[in-house]
């Protein structure tokens, strides 16, 4: 990517013995967005506080359509950020709050004011200007934050957990919102976020950080069809993994022979089933000699707990032998507490991780 608009190489950042960020190499193309992803500690504000200036490197280099941005000042840096808090002056209105980066830049009046009106126009707040922020929404502070970042046209856009305070459907809605408006602006942005669906919602491309590292990156189809590790298949929610000696078009587990899919790396693994793969039917009566032939490949299971997720059941399953596994039912369809289940194995769903 030559034409990157942001690229980080081998950036590095130390507290002490500790490297919150470890030799990061992360390129960001133009219009691109970009969610990083990871668990508390994982380094992800450190990266933006660094891309700002905000944190020096302690080693490595931060380039900006490929100027090394070393001794360059936070707002020289032509970056907006916005945090989680969004930290609204209270003091002014809605107005003042959206033309303050552009008074900074001593933008002349009327265009300030049109841009401040444009921008309001864009974040669904037309003519808000005279408004107190201390009587807006939630959400519609969020707006205003997002205004303001993008008032002075920053040519990249960081956001630190931007739609952290909100609750769940107002964020389902900003965060579509959000994409359309990057979309048409053409914004290049830099997300820090550690909830995976508004990231996979938000993003082309996302970042999965672990310990100051990369741990993967990919489209967001890319990294929930194939988590690169079990560390990234356990962060995204995925809990049926067990160890598997994969041959030919099956894998030898703990819970039987599962088949897997075409071009499956050959040998040792730990084997990932993701819920939609474990499939449900009603458990034959027991037998009471060793199970037939009928019901070979098929494992009896107990259901332990059924949650109701909106539009399917989650279904924690306890294998006759083997770790526990999580199906996805439908809720017509969803098993009862304690019944007994039978379980196939969809091969489309079943993911072969380094061992
Ligand atoms: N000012 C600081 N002094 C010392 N250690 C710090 C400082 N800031 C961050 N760290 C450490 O660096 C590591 C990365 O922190 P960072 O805030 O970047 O993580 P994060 O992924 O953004 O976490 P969260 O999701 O909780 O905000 C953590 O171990 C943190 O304790």
């Amino acid at each position: 990517m030559g034409s990157a608009l942001l690229r980080l190489e081998a950036a590095t950042v130390r507290y002490g013995e500790r490297a919150a960020l470890d030799a990061v190499d992360l390129a960001v193309a133009e219009h691109e967005i970009v969610s990083v992803l990871g668990p508390s500690g994982s380094g992800k504000s450190t990266l933006l506080r660094a891309v700002a200036g905000l944190r020096p490197l302690d080693a490595g280099r931060v380039l900006l359509d490929g100027a090394d941005q070393r001794g360059v000042p936070p707002h020289r840096r032509g970056v907006g950020l916005m945090f989680q808090d969004h930290q609204l002056f209270p003091q002014r209105d809605v107005g003042g709050n959206v033309g303050f980066g552009p008074r900074m830049h001593k933008a002349p009046r009327e265009q300030r004011e049109h841009r401040v009106a444009e921008l309001l126009e864009l974040v669904g707040l037309p003519g808000a200007q005279g408004r107190a922020v201390a009587a807006l929404s939630g959400g519609e502070q969020q707006r205003v934050a997002l205004a303001r970042a993008l008032a002075p046209e920053p040519r990249l856009l960081m956001l630190d957990e931007p739609l952290g305070q909100l609750d769940r459907s107002l964020r389902e809605r900003l965060v579509v919102e959000l994409r359309q408006l990057f979309g048409r602006l053409g914004t290049t942005v830099l997300a820090v976020t550690h909830d995976q669906g508004e990231a996979f919602a938000l993003a082309d491309r996302v970042v999965v950080m672990r310990d100051g590292t990369i741990a993967q990156t990919g489209t967001p189809l890319e990294v929930w069809q194939h988590p690169a590790d079990e560390f990234v298949a356990r962060f995204l929610g995925f809990d049926s993994i067990t160890d598997a000696v994969v041959a030919g078009g099956a894998a030898t587990t703990e819970w039987g022979t599962l088949p897997v899919p075409p071009g499956t790396p050959q040998g040792p693994c730990r084997l990932l089933v993701r819920p939609t793969g474990v499939l449900l039917s009603a458990a034959p009566a027991p037998a009471p000699a060793p199970a037939s032939a009928a019901d070979e490949g098929a494992l009896r299971c107990e259901v332990v707990a059924r949650t109701f997720r909106g539009g399917h059941v989650a279904v924690t399953l306890r294998p006759e032998r083997g770790p526990r596994l999580e199906a996805e039912c439908a809720l017509r369809a969803a098993p009862r507490e304690g019944d007994t289940v039978a379980v196939t194995f969809d091969p489309q769903d079943v993911v072969a991780l380094p061992a």
